[in-house]
């Protein structure tokens, strides 16, 4: 099973993109009728390694931001949370920080509009990946957009390398963002080579059948699906239903069905990152995975009932208040 070293000072960093959400005000809209809008950290790392720092984890992050009030809005976030920025980059070379223009039409239809031309995340370079900070972690998240783009791509491939070497837990969350690649068939590759080198797998299962449909496969079961993995090396493969909740894999055998805690939504993004987050959290906490997924489905609960992503990560009070809420009714 899954074991992190008690000794290292930092919990979790995640590698990958630090980018900025801009969430429609006027929901309930189009975007063609959309005037105004939030602006918040965003990029799916940053709102994994945002709740996980919320909820007392120790964490820290690589990845370049630009060189422009937009990275330092991001940076300055992250200090404000004792997120240790001591490995994000400012990139000079004249890149900008990838926007997320969300859509919010219904609780159930919303879209998202990425901005992700000359992108500082995907500037990433194997030079920037530090042995010495990797070592110092227990865990390490890597986001699979980060592999869209050379040299990210690279970077990503060489934190995984000395992530494993160091005996340091590697967790992968496909992240899938159609926008940053060239094709299904090249992200589903791509998503393969580290998925083989990971301990924790997480995705929706649309993203973990792109690694199915890039070998000609369309009716692989989750079952399957979490074979593959497992006979590789993985520990844990979640797979994430949406509304349906999630169902975990594990390399001793077991199958673990988690539901969701129903709530009143403002938007669905946002699910997945916090539901990793509050996953992360309780698995570092020597948690049983039926916890680990009630407190990722609470912290999910919580989240699409909010405005934001990662101003909205709860703390472990929240999440403890949704679960004994409803935990007690289904008693
Ligand atoms: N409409 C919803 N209401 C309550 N919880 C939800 C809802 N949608 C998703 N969740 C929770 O968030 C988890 C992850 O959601 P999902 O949509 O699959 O991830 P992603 O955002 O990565 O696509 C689910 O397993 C579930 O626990
Ligand atoms: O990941 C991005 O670049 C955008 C996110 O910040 C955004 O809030 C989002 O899509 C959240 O993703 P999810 O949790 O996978 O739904």
């Amino acid at each position: 099973m899954l074991s992190f070293d008690a000794a290292r000072p930092l919990d979790l960093i995640a590698l990958g993109r630090l980018c900025i959400d801009l969430n429609a005000n006027e929901i309930h809209r189009p975007m063609e009728e959309t005037t105004t809008f939030t602006k918040y950290v965003g990029g799916s790392p940053a709102n994994i390694c945002i709740a996980a720092a919320r909820l007392g984890l120790k964490t820290g992050f690589i990845g370049r931001v630009s060189d422009d009030q937009h990275g330092r809005f991001i940076q300055g976030y992250l200090e404000k949370r004792a997120i240790d920025t001591s490995n994000v980059i400012v990139d000079r070379s004249g890149s900008v920080t990838g926007l997320a223009f969300t859509e919010i039409k219904s609780p159930t239809d919303c879209s998202i509009l990425m901005y992700r031309d000359n992108v500082a995340d995907l500037k990433l370079e194997p030079a920037d990946i530090r042995e010495a900070y990797i070592a110092r972690a227990k865990a390490i998240l890597i986001s699979g957009t980060a592999l869209a783009k050379s040299p990210s791509r690279e970077a990503a491939l060489k934190a995984v390398e000395l992530a494993r070497l160091n005996g340091v837990v590697v967790m992968f969350d496909i992240d899938y963002r159609a926008y940053t690649w060239n094709s299904t068939e090249e992200a589903g590759i791509y998503a393969s080579l580290i998925a083989e080198k990971s301990d924790v797998i997480f995705g929706g299962r649309d993203e973990f059948m792109l690694m199915e449909h890039m070998l000609g496969r369309s009716d692989t079961t989750d079952e399957q699906i979490a074979e593959r993995w497992l006979h590789k090396g993985t520990q844990l493969v979640v797979i994430k239903h949406g509304g349906d909740g999630s169902v975990v894999y594990t390399s001793s055998g077991e199958r673990h069905t988690g539901r969701i805690y129903p709530a009143k939504v403002v938007k669905t993004f946002g699910a997945g990152d916090s539901y990793a987050g509050a996953f992360i959290y309780g698995l570092m906490n020597g948690q049983p995975i039926p916890v680990c997924q009630q407190w990722g489905a609470a912290a999910a609960s919580i989240v699409v009932a909010s405005h934001s992503c990662s101003d909205a990560m709860p703390s472990f009070e929240q999440i403890a208040a949704v679960v004994s809420e409803h935990e007690a009714e289904r008693a």
